[in-house]
């Protein structure tokens, strides 16, 4: 059975580039195959772009610039709005397309489904509050303020693990504001991007809007960041590309915000019940099988619960099940690919050779070759990859730590500085150890922390900017300072 017989609505099964308006192949014959890396069937092939092609969808995005901005917020709103309908009454659809390409379990694909719509919402209704300010005046008789104008075109660059809501996270600020966006997704799933499209221009959505390009990754981010048109590259990624982006973009003075990799920490306190503590634990470690920038990638806990934590970390973790996505319970689908699960055996190898005790993880029951069981490990020390590298695997690291200082100062001891968990319920200890930490976001007794209201991004290597949130149309915005002199009857006020 081909794939768009599986779903409801065959059109939202694309294999084509969209750019403006219009389904596009290469125009050099050069084409990827897109596989299900549960089965390693191959789901079908998208077109690789050639260069003037890419440069055509800046023309076409340059082109709608000039309509799309000349709306009113509340026009742009509707369309936005009629999107987010689409999306959900696709959601099933979606959902599927996702478990198919990307590995991860139905129910959380439905979830990502869910949580790239509420985006949507959310910037449609934040791009009517885009408000200026007026400033008191210093200059006689001169009225002083500020206009929120759209950057222009923005590039949006997509990984794989979440093939949709990072498209939309970006892609609903960027056009509430007023942008015009040119989406290059992962090669390993394009098609949450390509439906996105559909549903994009069955919402009313003009043409060369939202478009959508594929190729080689280097050849397109190349031309995109190369490109003096393109006003703003929103990147989510390695942190090792997004270094590489930020250097590109220099030449044409962009705008760069870059949502990249994460080493989160995960601290229990010792007045903290260690089975509610390992439990939430599991939670924030294996959620789309470890490959998740908010994976709890360095267990650290208080040295007095170490032993009762780690006992019911295993007792959950034995419970998780591991399997195609689109078969019943599942909790851990696939890695997205033979390397990924290449990398994670190498990571528990080092770890193992440095002197950590492997507690479960027996690589002899993984259901396929893209399939990796989930490994517990104790003893992890700083010297082990697994400290420093993030595994994006099922790979869970526990270290004991005697202090509070000690936990802050290992927490801290990492490139990276995306997100970082803290269980205690002793509220010095939350507001020392919360201000201590440095990282973007920090999430106190709660594994859920992200959503459409929330600021979410980085400091040190994890990235630039903020993403979400009432901030994260600003990064679409440019702040446009007016002074009206010799209005003759206006003082400072
Ligand atoms: N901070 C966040 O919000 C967030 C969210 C999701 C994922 N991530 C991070 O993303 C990473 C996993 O995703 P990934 O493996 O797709 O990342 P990646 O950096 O390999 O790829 C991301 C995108 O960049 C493109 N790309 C890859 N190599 C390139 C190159 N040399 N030049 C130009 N473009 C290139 C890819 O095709 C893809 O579209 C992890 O590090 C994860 O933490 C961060
Ligand atoms: N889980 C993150 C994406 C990171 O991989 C999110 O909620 O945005």
């Amino acid at each position: 059975m081909t794939l768009s017989n599986k779903l409801s609505d065959p059109r939202l099964f694309r294999q084509y580039a969209y750019v403006d308006g219009k389904w596009t192949h290469g125009d050099g014959n050069r084409e990827e195959a897109v596989f299900d890396p549960a089965t390693g069937e191959t789901l079908g092939h998208i077109p690789w772009l050639e260069p003037h092609q890419i440069t055509a969808s800046v023309d076409a995005a340059e082109a709608a610039f000039v309509h799309w901005r000349a709306l009113r917020a509340d026009e742009r709103c509707e369309r936005l709005l009629a999107w987010y309908d689409l999306l959900q009454a696709n959601r099933e659809d979606l959902a599927l397309l996702m478990t198919l390409e990307q590995g991860k379990p139905l129910p959380d694909a439905r979830g990502e489904v869910e949580y790239g719509a509420s985006f949507v919402r959310w910037f449609a209704e934040e791009g009517k509050r885009t408000f200026g300010e007026t400033i008191p005046s210093h200059i006689p008789n001169a009225a002083l303020g500020t206009l929120k104008e759209p950057v222009g075109i923005a590039a949006l660059i997509t990984p794989w693990n979440f093939p949709l809501a990072m498209i939309t996270r970006k892609a609903a600020a960027a056009m509430a504001a007023g942008c015009t966006v040119i989406v290059k997704p992962a090669g390993e799933t394009p098609f949450s991007a390509l439906a996105l499209a559909e549903l994009a221009e069955r919402a009313g959505i003009p043409a060369g809007v939202f478009n959508v390009v594929l190729g080689d990754p280097p050849e397109v981010s190349r031309i995109l960041c190369g490109e003096d048109r393109v006003k703003a590259l929103s990147f989510t990624g390695s942190t090792r590309v997004g270094r590489l982006l930020l250097e590109q973009c220099a030449n044409t003075v962009k705008r760069v915000s870059l949502e990249l990799g994460g080493n989160a920490p995960f601290i229990v306190g010792p007045d903290m019940d260690p089975k509610e503590a390992a439990f939430a634990a599991v939670a924030a470690k294996f959620q789309t099988a470890g490959q998740d920038c908010l994976a709890a990638d360095r267990i650290l806990v208080h040295e007095s619960i170490h032993d009762a934590f780690v006992a019911h970390f295993a007792e959950r973790m034995a419970a998780l099940t591991v399997g195609n996505g689109q078969e019943g319970e599942i909790d851990l689908g696939p890695l997205i690919h033979r390397q990924a699960v290449e990398k994670a055996a190498a990571i528990v190898d080092d770890a193992i050779s440095k002197g950590a005790t492997m507690v479960a993880g027996d690589q002899s029951q993984a259901p396929g070759e893209n399939f990796f069981m989930p490994v517990l490990l104790t003893g992890v020390t700083r010297d082990m990859k697994l400290w420093h590298e993030e595994s994006f695997a099922p790979v869970a690291g526990i270290t004991a730590y005697a202090d509070d200082d000690q936990v802050i100062e290992m927490a801290n001891d990492t490139e990276y500085g995306l997100a970082a968990y803290l269980y205690t319920h002793d509220i010095r200890r939350i507001w020392k150890v919360l201000r201590a930490l440095e990282f973007g976001m920090v999430s106190v007794n709660s594994v859920k922390m992200t959503g459409p209201p929330v600021p979410f991004g980085g400091v040190k290597h994890s990235g630039l900017g903020r993403e979400g949130g009432v901030t994260g149309i600003d990064e679409y915005l440019e702040t446009k300072y007016y002074c009206l002199g010799a209005l003759g009857s206006v003082s400072g006020s």
